[in-house]
């Protein structure tokens, strides 16, 4: 039995798991008219509803004495303090750190990053600024029309999805790009449409390593020079954010126009950093700042609630007793927004590079599940699709329902019928329908009863699924900024509570590796083929060029 197995707050739950699985929502309901009062958080300009879950009092009370048994609170102490939590790689994470306006010295390795964080966001602005006023200019002396970002992994999602997220806030007149893949058909389709004269480039790689990121620099480069741009122009066109700044320069980058990130920033967290310069372009640095200080404003809540009262911890609670105790192995996330349609590619990143991991912070492997899969996509387009499975499927799929309570686009009728769904499908998942409420509304159809008979169990819809509804007034870049660090430290919690480094991810490094041999393999007069049979017969294949 592992730390987190045998702790006596595990061994409770089980057994209250056991109860509570008895137990039906729609019951609990109603007994209790003050359900829905009493387990709702306000926080950040957010607000959580979680009645619709499986889960009473007696729950609470034992989420409270796991954050206690597991420490908690001295371990979100331990990373706002910037102790390296990230032991495997001897790192503190302070992406906190980047929102903060908290001037109290702030050390990493004996040294204050506090100034660093406000020298980097004053440089940030200046740039901003500098471009949207024209003052920074392409060769042709013509103010820049399109930015195009290159990057990857968490130095592409969090600047796509959030000036996607962020659109009514778009400065006119510069339009943001984001190339990541190493498909040379996804940088083709870009740089297709754009002038050279007129565009700048953002490559963004905290390592500098990064061979998609590289190679699709490197081919902007080529463009621009095989389009007219002048050797002698390219600092004046390509920008860099990185934490290996002599790389950047090596590479060609001007070394003043490198915007320097740190070690302490994860990459899945450093959209605060100036790896968000992208978003900065997009909506300018003031929306920006905004966006920072909705994410400080969670990251108080999350220092200062009490548990029960906690929004990030209160979603991570429920995403352990649902992975843990109801063997739930995905987790869903439903924007009803169409700007938010890509924050659950976001979030995947996020949780899935954070807390896919196996072996425990003892450096033993664990015995209970870790981080489920997490997916979604943005209402109601996933009604006519996967929310089937998460009403009738065999499994227990918890979900989130996000949304804004304006719209945009106040458009006749069009946001009451997306609220209206949103909450329709929560009521559907939670109260479902029985056999008996079937039977009838088929035989009230006509149906003989027969048929009836036959067709009812198809139609229950066993209700008992969980879901949260996360509410805010309106899609802001503040209330977008807490709806990420929400997330952030939801992430967190969970990796305290599973005892494992939610900031390292070597998991991705073998593939690394082995592509890179591959690589030599298809490209090289003499390959070596010392690989797998499976493998060598792929490459054989792909060096001939047909099947
Ligand atoms: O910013 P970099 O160093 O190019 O890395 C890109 C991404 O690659 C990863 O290291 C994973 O391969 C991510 O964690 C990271 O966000």
């Amino acid at each position: 039995m592992s730390n987190l197995t045998s702790l006596p707050s595990w061994q409770a739950l089980t057994e209250h798991a056991d109860e509570i699985k008895q137990s039906h929502m729609k019951a609990m309901f109603e007994s209790d008219p003050a359900r829905a009062q009493r387990y709702g958080i306000s926080a950040a300009g957010l607000r959580l509803d979680y009645s619709k879950n499986r889960l009473n009092d007696a729950t609470l009370s034992l989420f409270e004495q796991l954050a206690e048994e597991c420490q908690l609170e001295q371990q979100r102490q331990a990373m706002f303090d910037g102790v390296a939590v990230n032991h495997t790689e001897q790192r503190a994470v302070l992406h906190t750190a980047l929102r903060s306006h908290d001037t109290s010295p702030l050390l990493v390795d004996g040294e204050d990053v506090r100034a660093e964080i406000t020298s980097t966001l004053d440089k940030m602005a200046a740039f901003v600024a500098s471009v949207h006023q024209g003052e920074w200019r392409g060769y042709t002396d013509q103010p820049f029309t399109d930015v195009v970002s290159i990057g990857i992994g968490g130095s592409f999602l969090g600047p796509k999805i959030m000036a996607e997220a962020l659109k009514p806030y778009w400065r006119k007149g510069l339009n943001c790009h984001y190339v990541a893949n190493v498909d040379g058909t996804a940088i083709s389709e870009k740089l297709k449409k754009l002038n050279p004269e007129t565009t700048l480039f953002v490559m963004s790689s905290k390592s500098f390593t990064t061979q998609e990121t590289l190679t699709n620099t490197l081919t902007a480069r080529d463009w621009f020079m095989a389009n007219g741009g002048p050797e002698e122009a390219i600092g004046q066109h390509f920008v860099a954010v990185t934490s290996n700044v002599p790389a950047a320069i090596q590479f060609g980058i001007d070394a003043d126009n490198i915007f320097p990130m740190w070690d302490w920033v994860g990459g899945r967290y450093s959209m605060w950093s100036a790896i968000g310069l992208p978003i900065a372009l997009q909506i300018g640095f003031e929306q920006f700042r905004h966006l920072l200080d909705g994410a400080e404003a969670m990251d108080t809540h999350f220092r200062t609630a009490p548990v029960t009262q906690n929004m990030p911890v209160m979603m991570a609670m429920m995403a352990v007793w649902y992975t843990n105790f109801f063997d739930s192995g995905s987790h869903v996330v439903l924007t009803y927004d169409h700007y938010l349609r890509g924050l659950p590619a976001y979030i995947q990143q996020l949780d899935m590079e954070s807390n896919g991991k196996g072996v425990n912070n003892h450096n033993q492997a664990v015995d209970y599940h870790t981080g489920p899969v997490i997916w979604g996509g943005e209402g109601t387009n996933g009604q006519h699709a996967y929310h089937q499975l998460i009403h009738q499927g065999s499994g227990v799929i918890p979900a989130d329902f996000i949304l804004p309570l304006n719209s945009h686009n106040p458009l006749g009728r069009h946001h009451a019928m997306l609220a209206a769904n949103c909450f329709g499908q929560t009521q559907a998942l939670m109260a479902g329908k029985t056999l008996e409420e079937a039977h009838q509304e088929l035989l009230d159809k006509g149906v003989d009863p027969q048929a009836a008979d036959a067709l009812a169990p198809h139609k229950v819809m066993p209700g008992n699924k969980p879901s949260n509804t996360l509410l805010m007034d309106k899609l802001t870049p503040a209330t977008l900024g807490a709806l990420v660090a929400l997330y952030e430290h939801r992430t967190f919690v969970q990796g305290v509570i599973w005892q494992i480094n939610s900031f390292d991810q070597w998991g991705v490094e073998l593939g690394k590796v082995l592509g890179n041999s591959v690589l030599d393999d298809l490209e090289s007069a003499t390959p070596r083929l010392n690989q797998d049979a499976s493998t060598v017969e792929l490459i054989k294949i792909f060096r001939k060029g047909e099947i």
